[in-house]
């Protein structure tokens, strides 16, 4: 894959997928001052998706189960740094939002009333700090505006729209222009075209100094609020400040049209499907079978461990997808003792966990009545499992040759197709 051109770039290269998680990343980042002040961030979600044209609203459409809306709220969440996230939502649409925070855990979120447009769902969303009585929402030194409809938003860049409205008043992200922007004449002719290196696109999310954004809102026009499109531009126009402009990855595109919600599932499909984590336990044969497979897997970044117990819960905490290995014996305890794992972690909060039991068979004894209980026993804790996000498969293979497969899961292991013995 092509790697993202510098700053000072003028054409916008392959999006690409999302970058590599922050926790991946962690060792290359650039040191960056703390943030030692109160942030808060609203995200503007009362809109209805017009462009989209489905009956949801686009925030709500939901990628793997999960809607739209919830994966840009854990963007934020996640980061400890973060304090309230106030997310704007329509009235008729508030039931929806309080039954999402709960079901997903949310717990920096307070739900407020969105308006008629974007504008004034982001001022009914900033007059939420002014209540002082509302100890849920204190007012912040700066606050991040993000539209709900761009969940791949990563810590790099809040970090950097943050440190950098704290000291301009203003900050927002932008990237080069895919097209070429033009005027036309009333009469549907060319007037003129813009030199495109010259300008950029304005994108998300975007960081002001509380004060400054509030009162740039309190003085703006009706107009603004009725078609106004940039708060970068009430910032200028009503607080005399320029904001700094930090240009971001391409993965911060607004779900817009249908085909973006398709685009952001593949996002999250090829983010997922990138690493996996092989459990060997001790076993020669296990061992063998683990390098055959780290192999095969070769597209993948894959660890070997020997168990899933607690010391090697750093290599369980990189990835979302396990190949649980087992040659002599069956190891169903080892499988359980991962699941007990997920459910005693927040792992399964954002994406599924997805876990292979791949039984080798060396014995050539046919499958007893055991391993038949065993796959009873199996097939129940996968469908119970489900309900916390953990997606369990079992393959069992005897010599060279796969008698059954339970179900395969095409999303995050699509290699284990080319894996041979
Ligand atoms: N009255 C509105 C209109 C929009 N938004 C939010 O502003 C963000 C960006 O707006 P846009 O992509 O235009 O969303 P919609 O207005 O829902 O889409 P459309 O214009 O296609 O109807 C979205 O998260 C949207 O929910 C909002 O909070 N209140
Ligand atoms: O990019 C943006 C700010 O710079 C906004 O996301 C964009 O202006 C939203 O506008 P619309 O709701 O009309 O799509």
């Amino acid at each position: 894959m092509q790697q993202e051109r510098c700053s000072s770039s003028d054409r916008p290269l392959d999006p690409g997928c999302l970058q590599a998680r922050d926790a991946e990343r962690s060792a290359d980042r650039p040191a960056c001052a703390p943030v030692d002040f109160p942030v808060a961030v609203v995200l503007p979600a009362g809109g209805s998706g017009e462009r989209v044209g489905l009956p949801t609203p686009k925030q709500f459409c939901t990628i793997f189960n999960r809607p739209l809306i919830s994966y840009t709220i854990q963007a934020f969440e996640r980061l400890p740094w973060i304090g309230t996230v106030v997310v704007v939502v329509s009235k008729e649409n508030h039931d929806l939002m309080l039954n999402i925070v709960q079901k997903f855990n949310h717990t920096k979120v307070n739900v407020i009333h969105g308006g008629t447009t974007r504008h004034r769902s982001i001022f009914n969303g900033l007059q939420a700090f002014c209540s002082t009585s509302n100890s849920l929402t204190p007012k912040p030194k700066v606050v991040i505006i993000h539209d709900a409809v761009r969940p791949f938003v990563e810590e790099d860049l809040l970090l950097k729209i943050t440190l950098a409205a704290k000291e301009q008043g203003a900050s927002g992200a932008i990237r080069p222009l895919v097209s070429t922007i033009i005027a036309t004449s009333s009469e549907g002719y060319l007037d003129h075209s813009l030199e495109r290196a010259k300008y950029r696109a304005s994108e998300m999310p975007q960081g002001f100094l509380y004060d400054i954004i509030f009162q740039a809102y309190q003085r703006c026009s009706e107009f603004d609020f009725e078609f106004g499109s940039e708060c970068l531009h009430l910032a200028l126009q009503y607080c005399g400040v320029n904001a700094k402009l930090i240009e971001g990855p391409p993965t911060l595109w607004k779900v817009t049209y249908k085909r973006d919600l398709a685009a952001a599932e593949a996002i999250i499909k090829e983010t997922l499907s990138r690493s996996a984590c092989i459990i060997a336990g001790a076993e020669a044969e296990a061992a063998e079978l683990a390098k055959t497979l780290q192999k095969n897997l070769n597209m993948m970044e894959t660890d070997v461990i020997p168990c899933a117990k607690e010391s090697n819960a750093e290599y369980l905490s990189k990835t979302q997808n396990f190949i649980h290995l087992s040659t002599t014996g069956s190891n169903f305890l080892g499988v359980l003792e991962m699941v007990k794992h997920f459910e005693d972690t927040d792992h399964t909060r954002l994406y599924p966990v997805v876990i292979v039991w791949v039984q080798l068979n060396m014995t050539k004894q046919s499958v007893d009545s055991q391993k038949t209980d065993e796959l009873a026993a199996f097939r129940s804790l996968a469908s119970e499992v489900i309900q916390g996000n953990v997606l369990l498969y079992g393959i069992q293979i005897e010599h060279t040759k796969v008698i059954f497969s339970m179900r395969y899961h095409y999303m995050c292991l699509r290699d284990l197709k080319n894996f041979k013995l």
